[in-house]
């Protein structure tokens, strides 16, 4: 049987990977009973992405990840790959996960699900012919034969009873799935971890960024102590990765100015704190991920003269080859092989550097930093997820 997902269209790249998670988990959990395969939603028109001279659309998991690594945790499909393997553009069941319109009822919070009217705008619309058409990330031949929608309060565990039993449906198309929490399989559970450790990103940009590291800045991962092996086969202990003799920062800027003004500093107050930390930990290199514009990283550049400030610029066609979510990788994997790294307080972009650096083994005081805002002298660092293996 077939589990397709797809997230709320407005979510950006990195809580998708972590909604990726919970649906894979579901999936594992399921393959202790019955044979399932997970079906990866191609990826594509992401408000983020917003490089207009090229396409974002229909792609595969293949640009980004590992599909080999993803195998060792469950069975993984392409869309494309699933398309052709049932012969028809065909889902059988649609089902659009949704909140309970009456809220949390009595003010206790248990888990539930009930099929209900739909309360949201949707975007499937029934044809003649009476099946169900949806925009299916542009593959516009595709329909499914059955759609509803279904309040749901819950961890991603308790549709495992619903989609074995209360539904026959070969193939079921989860819509909004962040509708479904980790629960008990949250950040802190070995159960989390391992699906977690299974993402790896594809070997190109793992290449691409990689070459970045030793052309620029002196790193790579057998002086570093960041040779990546097997997942399955990885465990490391925090201190065992030094990282390259570089800081790397992640500085979100472009909405995250307006919407998390006081997490965000100015250029100068970036500057001012990436600074104290160089001098702290006596580099002088600086790999600088961010979303600003140009303008922006050279006034940041110009603030710090005295060091090396550098980060990935593509060229056109790399930019084609990679698109923003590869560059996007590349940027989080070169700050992820830094010896210090600080991040933006509550980015999803940030929060994923800081796992990569758990699997590779740093000391947690070399990851979980971030920005404070101008006048904050200190403001509170990020929790510190520990990795745990099961
Ligand atoms: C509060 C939420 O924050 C969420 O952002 P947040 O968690 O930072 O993280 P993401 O959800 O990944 O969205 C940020 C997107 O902006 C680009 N981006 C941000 N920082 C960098 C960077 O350093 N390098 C490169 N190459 N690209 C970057 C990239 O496309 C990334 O997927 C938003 O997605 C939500 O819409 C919402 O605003």
């Amino acid at each position: 049987r077939y589990l397709i997902y797809d997230v709320n269209p407005g979510e950006g790249f990195n809580l998708r990977r972590d909604v990726y998670l919970r649906v894979a988990n579901l999936v594992k959990f399921l393959n202790e009973e019955q044979p399932w395969v997970l079906v990866l939603p191609p990826w594509g028109h992401l408000y983020h992405w917003q490089s207009r001279t090229i396409s974002n659309s229909q792609i595969p998991w293949a640009k980004f990840f590992d599909l080999a690594s993803l195998r060792k945790l469950i069975p993984v499909m392409e869309f494309t790959d699933y398309l052709k393997v049932t012969g028809k553009p065909e889902v059988e069941s649609a089902i659009y996960l949704q909140r309970y319109k009456e809220g949390w009822s009595g003010g206790h919070w248990e888990e539930k699900m009930h099929e209900r009217e739909c309360l949201d705008k949707h975007g499937f619309v029934q044809d003649d012919d009476g099946l169900w058409r949806w925009w299916f990330w542009g593959y516009k031949d595709a329909y499914a034969i059955d759609f509803k929608c279904m309040s749901v309060q819950a961890q991603y565990t308790f549709l495992k009873p619903y989609l074995l039993h209360n539904t026959t449906a070969r193939s079921v198309l989860l819509l909004r799935a962040e509708h479904l929490i980790h629960g008990s399989y949250s950040e802190w559970s070995p159960v989390w971890w391992t699906a977690r450790r299974s993402m790896v990103f594809s070997q190109k940009l793992r290449d691409v960024a990689d070459q970045f590291r030793e052309a620029e800045l002196n790193s790579d991962d057998v002086k570093d102590n960041t040779v990546l092996e097997d997942w399955p086969e990885m465990k490391r202990i925090h201190g065992d990765a030094i990282g390259g003799p570089y800081m790397a920062v992640h500085l979100r800027r472009k909405d995250f100015l307006s919407s998390h003004t006081k997490d965000v500093p100015s250029l100068a107050g970036a500057a001012k704190q990436i600074r104290e930390k160089l001098k702290e930990f006596d580099l002088n290199a600086v790999y600088v991920a961010t979303d600003a514009p140009k303008e922006e990283f050279l006034e940041l550049q110009s603030h710090l003269s005295e060091f090396k400030v550098v980060k990935f610029e593509p060229t056109q066609e790399q930019l084609d080859d990679y698109k923003d979510g590869g560059v996007a990788i590349i940027d989080q994997w070169i700050c992820a092989h830094a010896r210090f790294f600080m991040g933006t307080g509550v980015s999803t972009f940030t929060f994923r550097i800081h796992e990569e650096r758990e699997i590779l083994g740093f000391d947690q005081k070399m990851t979980f930093n971030r920005f404070c805002g101008d006048n904050i002298a200190e403001c509170e660092q990020p929790t510190k997820w520990s990795i745990k293996y099961e």
